[in-house]
This record gives C-alpha cells, structure tokens and sequence, in this order.
C-alpha cells in the first residue's frame, strides 16, 4: 500500500475569512477530498501550511499583552496553530470517515522540527506571515513596529516576513511511522513543525521562526521513507513562464529539468520556488515521486495523473 504525505497549502484552510467557523468551512472540504485517497487505500500523512494563522495569532497575542500576560513567543505560537488546525481537521476527517463507514482513528502530532541556531535564515528573514497590506498600510504597521519587516509577496500584497530556518529533523517522525503502520491518519509537521534546536547543554529549545511547510513535508516525507510527497496549491500544474502569453504547464518532468527552470528564476521565490526545492529534495532522497498539483483536481490526479509530476 502507498505511503503519501500530502501537504496542504493556504487555500485548503483559509478561504473566506480567519473566523474558526470559516476556517472550518474550509477544512472540512479540504478533508472531503483527502478522504479520495483513505477510500483509495493509501496510507495517508497529512501536513499544512500556518503562514496566515501564525501570523493572525501573534498580532491577536501583541495586541493584548500585558507584563504579566505577554504575548507568547513564536516557537509557541506555532505550536497553538499545530493545534488549532489538527483539532479542526480531526473533527472534519472524523465525521466524514464515519459517514463513509471507515474505521479510522486520527490524531495530531504536535511536531519539532529541528533547524540549525545558527542558520543564516535566523538573519535574513523571508517567511510571509499573516495578512496582506498595501503599501501603505505595510509602511504605518512598519512606524509602529520599527523591528518588523515587510516584503511583497509574489503579486498580491506586502506580508510580515520571519525567519525560515531549513528543516534538518522531523523529531516526532518515528510516531509518524508508528501511526501508519497502526493504520491510523497522522496530521503532522504542521506549519514545518516547530522550530527548536539543540542548546550546549544538550536541551532542546524553541526558536522564534516560522519553517516552510513545503520543507517540513519534505522532510518528514523523507524520514519515514513515503513513496510520494504531493504537494496541494491552488494551481492544477507548476508552469513555465508562469501568467505569459506563452505560459507552459509541466506534466512529466525531472529534477534536472527543474533546476535548469531554477537557474532561469523561472518559479517564484516566495511561492512556488519552496515547492519546487522541496520536491527536488524528495525525489533526490528518496527516488519516490512528487506531485504538485491543487486541491480541487485530487480525483483527476488519481484517476488521470493530472498534475506535475517530479521524477529522478
Ligand atoms: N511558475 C509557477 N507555476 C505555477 N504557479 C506559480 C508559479 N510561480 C508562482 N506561482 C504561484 O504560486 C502559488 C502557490 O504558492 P502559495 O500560494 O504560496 O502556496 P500554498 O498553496 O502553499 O499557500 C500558485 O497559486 C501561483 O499563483
Ligand atoms: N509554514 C508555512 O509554510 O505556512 P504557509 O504554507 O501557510 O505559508
């Protein structure tokens, strides 16, 4: 039986507004369509993205912060968002299962991850966060939080960017592969994984970054040996020359000719460039398959392999 981590992107959570009833909403399409691959027989790892999440909590935490109740720090804030979003996707994947007369138990890991302290990413911060802003309403934010930095995230606004260190360990990956092997549904990795990293005295201690969901899921892919990493966006394909007239979607293709595309800065860096590298280093670790393609077009992926496609 297959071995699938699939990773969940923003529009699988957020589609209307951040309200938990809309954010449920959303989930609980998302998890209809995940149910494709559990009435399939895969043996399912779900992850996802908490980008807007942890970026809408933190500004919740500052904005009522007191001496004596600060605003948690962010290691622990995507610790919440691993929660908040596994608890709403155990409630969706639960209740469709039984309608569907499937036995099946699904839980979250709240997951580390850990990443290098001294990752040059802790310097040079490139994780969007949060909601978008125009110019200038990134400007006034900027005023009033002089240390915060704002970046234009790939066409659609500016965004709060943090710290993105590179995953090197899925800590709680064993019990990944335990959960599977028990035929059970892992939520995993969720937002990366929480970033912590080893101290002098051996302690494991959170850092204050977001990691990049596509990263995690490679990696957690990678730890527990999964046949494919399919990545779910709101595209049907990966494209060359991406919103041009002579825009190309990419079926079949391999790792060489993508990093050819990559020289030729053919893929967004703050969107699909971290897709595309998670891929590659899947299918170079593992010599399994990637697949990015989006949400809405899963039973086409199944049944007529629609989508792009990363082999060796
Ligand atoms: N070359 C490309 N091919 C396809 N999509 C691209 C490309 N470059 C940028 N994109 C954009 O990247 C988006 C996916 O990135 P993002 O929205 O960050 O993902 P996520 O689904 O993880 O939230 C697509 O919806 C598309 O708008
Ligand atoms: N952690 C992370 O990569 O989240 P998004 O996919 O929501 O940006």
């Amino acid at each position: 039986m297959k071995k699938i981590v699939v990773a969940l992107g923003g529009n699988a959570i957020l589609s209307k507004d951040a309200s938990a009833s809309s954010q449920q909403a959303a989930i609980f399409k998302t998890a209809k369509v995940l149910v494709e691959f559990i009435k399939r027989g895969y043996k399912l790892v779900i992850t996802h993205g908490n980008g807007p999440q942890v970026g809408n909590l933190l500004l919740q935490q500052v904005a009522g912060s007191t001496v004596k109740n600060p605003a948690m720090p962010l290691d622990t804030i995507g610790a919440m968002t691993e929660g908040s979003i596994g608890y709403w996707m155990q409630q969706a994947l639960g209740e469709i299962l039984q309608s569907e007369g499937i036995r099946k138990t699904v839980a979250t890991i709240i997951t580390q991850t850990k990443v290098a302290a001294d990752d040059p990413a802790f310097k040079n911060p490139t994780k969007p966060i949060g909601p978008f802003y125009s110019q200038e309403e990134a400007k006034k934010e900027k005023t009033e939080n002089p240390n915060y930095i704002f970046t234009e995230d790939a066409g659609r606004g500016y965004r709060r960017v943090v710290p993105s260190p590179i995953p090197q360990e899925v800590i709680e990956y064993p019990l990944v592969a335990m959960m599977l092997k028990n035929d059970m549904i892992p939520i995993a990795a969720g937002g990366g994984g929480i970033p912590v990293s080893q101290n002098k005295d051996n302690q494991i201690v959170g850092q204050e970054a977001v990691i990049d969901k596509d990263y995690g899921a490679a990696k957690l892919a990678e730890s527990i040996n999964a046949d494919e990493l399919i990545i779910l966006t709101a595209v049907d394909h990966v494209f060359v020359n991406f919103n041009q007239p002579n825009q190309k979607k990419l079926t079949n293709t391999t790792v060489a000719e993508l990093k050819q595309y990559i020289a030729e800065k053919q893929f967004a860096v703050g969107s699909m460039l971290p897709k595309i590298n998670a891929a590659i280093e899947f299918v170079e670790a593992t010599h399994g398959k990637a697949i990015i393609t989006s949400l809405s077009r899963v039973t086409d992926l199944l049944e007529k392999g629609v989508g792009t496609i990363v082999t060796a």
